[in-house]
């Protein structure tokens, strides 16, 4: 019988997947430990840390009475059955594979915490994504130390997305748990079972070895990525053709075979995961030989690279006679999706410094990322962005020519341009007439998601551009300038 759960790791994962399982299994003491005090003083206030559509709810339910968020990992640790492990595991920045392998830093130092304080059995359980093989590193450092006792390792790799977190964890697709193929492994794993089974139908709980299941979840991520960029790359040859991505989007996915999900162009995938994962599986296969194997999956990131950096770059500042400098360009939304405050790897990050190195006069504005937030995002190094949050730098000197605004109506009054980079509903519902009239002229808006309906927008006045759309008459014709077409030819 499990009587208590510790979770190392108080982030998107560790703090809603452990509020469900507090509320759905109230026999058991569930308590999130975490180095960084901030954020385990927020988890404790009325201000969680995170934004995430319902979480709240569930916080409020069960918090203090069995749910507890804490700094003493240490005495949790020692206490509980049950340790989940949901520590950052980023890409390495130095040393052998940089930029692509899974630095494992964070794992390790936790796993030598549990092997130090344990007293009694535990089952360690995976539930940061890490690479293949993973377990086994785990159980070496478990076991040296260990004074006798058993551990047993055991790959649960999380399958929620930002935004839709709670519903995800209400209702997954399937919960996976792998583990060693031994009486002990077995039984871990029965174990974990009875844990969801509380909420979750016996029939999506899938049961596998530590490498399968380990493999599953960068390979599932390595998938949904492969279709944003497959979308993204057809979305090129819509502009160039005078194909509707939206149209071909919406009939390739009427084949129930490829289904409607993960088809909407964007201006590139961002996101805490995807990125870096699937370069996690390329350095995996680089480590295993397959080459081309992991030629193909780089192609995913280099594709939504090319999204990001040259097409809307090159659109926006093509479009606008090649010059941005000191013209004042309006983002509205930087999260790197809806219902979402989580700016890790979005793409906003990777247009406004394009537009920055241009010079332009930026004026960002989305409804739940702060000010503080954005200034370190745009001054960050690459990556360094998912380490934990007490490691990063904290008062870096604000870029000068970005402002950031609560409303969307300051952030374009005056501005030559709009780029809408996050599909929050309330830039469907804007008054575009009023927007248009407080613009210089002529009047740009660039939709990086879809969101507005162009033809509406060209009524009033603006020169659109809609990623995959038929164009504007003012886009047809720009040419591309020579360093476009460098640029272009050296992703491919
Ligand atoms: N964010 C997602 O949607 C998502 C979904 C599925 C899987 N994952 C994976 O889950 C893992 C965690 O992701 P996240 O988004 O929750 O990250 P996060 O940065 O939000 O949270 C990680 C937390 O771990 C804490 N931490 C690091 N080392 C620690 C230690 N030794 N002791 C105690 N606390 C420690 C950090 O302070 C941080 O609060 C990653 O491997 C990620 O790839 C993320
Ligand atoms: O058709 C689409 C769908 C998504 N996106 C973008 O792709 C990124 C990722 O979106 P999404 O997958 O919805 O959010 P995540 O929270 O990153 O979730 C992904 O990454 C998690 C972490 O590993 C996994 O658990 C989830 O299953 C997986 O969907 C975002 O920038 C989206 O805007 C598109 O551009 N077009």
């Amino acid at each position: 019988m499990v009587k208590k759960i510790c979770c190392i790791g108080a982030g998107y994962v560790g703090g809603p997947t452990m509020a469900v399982i507090a509320l759905k299994c109230p026999s058991i003491e569930v308590v999130v430990a975490d180095i960084s005090v901030d954020r385990i003083t927020a988890w404790n206030s009325d201000l969680l840390p995170i934004y995430e559509p319902g979480l709240e709810d569930v916080v409020k339910k069960c918090r203090g009475v069995n749910l507890f968020f804490s700094t003493d990992t240490e005495k949790h640790i020692s206490e509980a059955d049950i340790i989940f492990v949901s520590v950052n595991t980023p890409t390495k920045t130095c040393g052998i594979g940089a930029g692509k392998a899974a630095d494992l830093t964070y794992w390790e130092s936790a796993a030598r915490m549990i092997a130090d304080v344990a007293k009694s059995d535990k089952i360690v359980v995976e539930k940061s994504t890490v690479p293949v093989k993973t377990a086994e590193a785990i159980e070496k450092i478990l076991t040296h130390n260990s004074k006798g006792i058993n551990f047993q390792v055991l790959s649960n790799p999380e399958f929620l997305a930002e935004g839709t977190a709670i519903q995800d964890l209400f209702y997954p697709d399937r919960v996976l748990i792998g583990g060693r193929e031994t009486p002990g492994g077995q039984k871990a794993i029965e174990t974990l079972k009875e844990v969801y089974s509380n909420w979750v139908p016996e029939d999506r709980i899938i049961t596998a070895n530590l490498w399968s299941a380990e493999l599953s979840k960068l390979a599932a991520n390595a998938f949904l990525a492969q279709r944003i960029s497959s979308v993204n790359a057809i979305s090129a040859l819509c502009e160039a053709t005078g194909a509707d991505i939206t149209v071909v989007a919406d009939a390739v996915g009427k084949n129930t075979s490829i289904g409607p999900e993960f088809l909407s162009a964007s201006v590139g995938f961002g996101g805490s995961c995807f990125q870096k994962d699937i370069l996690n599986l390329v350095y995996l296969c680089e480590c295993h030989g397959l080459s081309e194997v992991a030629l193909y999956w780089k192609h995913v990131v280099q594709m939504n690279d090319y999204q990001k950096d040259e097409v809307c770059r090159a659109w926006v500042v093509a479009s606008m006679f090649n010059a941005v400098s000191d013209k004042k360009i309006a983002i509205l939304g930087f999260a790197f999706k809806k219902d979402t405050g989580d700016t890790r790897e979005t793409a906003a990050i990777d247009v406004c410094k394009g537009l920055l190195r241009e010079k332009a006069e930026i004026s960002i504005y989305d409804p739940h990322v702060t000010e503080d937030q954005i200034q370190r995002d745009l001054t960050m190094n690459k990556f360094d962005w998912d380490h934990p949050i007490h490691l990063q730098q904290m008062s870096p000197s604000p870029v000068k020519q970005v402002t950031v605004t609560w409303d969307a109506y300051e952030a374009t009054k005056g501005a030559h341009g709009i780029c809408i980079l996050t599909e929050w509903d309330e830039f469907k519902q804007l008054d575009y007439k009023k927007i248009y009239d407080n613009m210089k002229k002529p009047a740009f808006l660039f939709d990086g998601r879809n969101v507005v309906d162009p033809e509406k927008l060209r009524e009033i006045g603006f020169i659109v551009y809609s990623i995959g759309r038929p164009l504007d008459a003012w886009l047809k014709h720009i040419p591309l300038t020579e360093d476009d077409k460098r640029k272009r030819v050296k992703h491919f």
